[in-house]
């Protein structure tokens, strides 16, 4: 009997930890609201089409090493599928399951006519020379390819890819096809087409729902203390855009662990570090602590912009911010979502928080697709409108139906893609 408790008990913290039951669980509460018939709930939770490739890789000794690869598109109804690439030594299939599904219900949260997808190759990149990265990126590439296309389905960088990575599938994909297709990536460089504001857009997106939910709290920048989880594109990014609206930010953190000043970090010195010596350790002017204890300190506001499942039921109990802005995918498992809700803890979900970098990857498939590319003023414009409209969006349907921000965020996205569906006439 208590072997059969200990079991259960085991079982459901391995689903607490899995991204997909994660997505899951958030998706039936808002298809309740929404009264979402069965069929069309059915379909909606399952992703369309998933792809597991073997990638080959001549590494630099002259032996062969085969990587493992996922493409998954969650749902392409209303657009391209569209969805970052990461490169990680733990990728699984529910995670990229889920991480597609996020940005189906991401791209309906922002109104973009793109679906969903995403895609991982099990890889530690910092173990690979960049002609091993080039060559697994180009073979990796070459494997989905299928069902990759400008119309079909869209990458952009994620974790532990950038500019380069994306550099390398626009011209193996451009050499299969024999022709420059700048469309099949977002996220590329400027020269290749790439659209100003990319770079930034997650962090400036984040810093833009940040302002919007304090203004909804009667909260103001330069009263907030700020905690940011990870310094990459989004979290250094959006932690220097944070600190120049006059946030006070007291830690950032890295693989390696947090640094801590309660006077306010001096985040351009910080990012500065970080671009010369590829970590955060050793920064001066700063206390360090270990692993995710920063999530645990005395603040107002906590962005967590590293990975999945930090905010947990193990440790939700010691988050102290009465605000927290989800600029990585999943950092908060269901059941501290539940916690934090009875807390009166506001949380705005990734599905919101995190979209500006999709929106402005919209705008890079547009601007190659027309030829004709716009300024960075009218990029962060476009962007501000979609993320503002989007944030009052979601907080009308948060006072409609009661709700916490994140499922007001599922019922939104769940609603424009079920009605998508029932004009096609797909379900009869
Ligand atoms: N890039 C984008 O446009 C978008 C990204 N996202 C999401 O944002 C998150 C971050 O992505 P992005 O910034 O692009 O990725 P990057 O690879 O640029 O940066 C990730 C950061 O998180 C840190 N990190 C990784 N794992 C941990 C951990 N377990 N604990 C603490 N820090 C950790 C990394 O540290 P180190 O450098 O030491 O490895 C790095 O600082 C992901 O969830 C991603 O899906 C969402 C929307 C768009
Ligand atoms: O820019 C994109 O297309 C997708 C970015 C991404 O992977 C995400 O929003 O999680």
């Amino acid at each position: 009997m208590s072997t059969g408790s200990a079991v259960a008990s085991q079982a459901s913290q391995q689903d607490e930890f899995n991204p997909f039951l994660a997505m899951a669980e958030r998706f039936d509460v808002a298809a309740d609201h929404l009264g979402l018939e069965p069929g069309v709930r059915e379909v909606l939770r399952a992703p369309d089409r998933e792809l597991i490739v073997s990638i080959p890789v001549v590494m630099d000794s002259g032996q062969v090493r085969v990587f493992k690869g996922y493409r998954v598109q969650h749902n392409y109804l209303r657009g391209p599928a569209k969805g970052g690439i990461r490169f990680a030594p733990d990728v699984h299939l529910d995670e990229v399951r889920a991480l597609a599904a996020w940005m189906t219900w991401k791209c309906s949260v922002v109104n973009v006519p793109f679906g969903g997808a995403k895609g991982g190759v099990v890889v530690n990149p910092r173990e690979l020379s960049m002609g091993e990265l080039e060559r697994l990126t180009r073979r990796y590439t070459t494997a989905i390819m299928d069902i990759l296309g400008p119309d079909r389905d869209v990458p952009a960088p994620d974790m532990n890819t950038n500019e380069q990575t994306m550099a390398w599938i626009m011209d193996t994909y451009s050499m299969h096809v024999r022709r420059s297709t700048t469309a099949i990536v977002t996220g590329k460089p400027l020269s290749l087409g790439g659209s100003l504001g990319r770079t930034e857009a997650t962090g400036r997106g984040v810093m833009i729902t940040c302002r919007e939910a304090l203004r909804t709290l009667g909260m103001r920048p330069e009263n907030t203390r700020a905690v940011v989880q990870g310094s990459g594109n989004v979290g250094g990014i959006g932690a220097l855009l944070l600190h120049r609206e006059g946030y006070k930010v007291i830690s950032i953190s890295d693989i390696s662990g947090a640094i801590v000043n309660d006077k306010g970090l001096d985040l351009p010195a910080v990012l500065t570090w970080i671009r010369e010596h590829g970590t955060l350790e050793k920064f001066p002017e700063a206390d360090h602590i270990e692993g995710t204890a920063a999530l645990e300190l005395d603040c107002d506001l906590l962005v967590p912009c590293a990975t999945e499942n930090q905010i947990t039921s193990r440790n939700v109990d010691d988050v102290k911010a009465k605000l927290i802005v989800e600029g990585a995918n999943g950092p908060t498992t269901a059941a501290a979502d539940k916690r934090l809700e009875e807390r009166g803890v506001l949380v705005v979900p990734d599905i919101l928080a995190n979209a500006g970098g999709v929106t402005v990857s919209y705008f890079e498939w547009v601007q190659d697709r027309m030829g004709y590319f716009w300024t960075e003023e009218i990029v962060n414009s476009r962007l501000e409108q979609a993320m503002v409209s989007a944030f009052n969006d979601v907080d009308r349907v948060r006072r409609r139906y009661d709700v916490s921000m994140r499922i007001a965020s599922y019922i939104v996205a769940i609603e424009r893609v079920a009605e998508v569906y029932k004009l096609r006439g797909i379900l009869g």
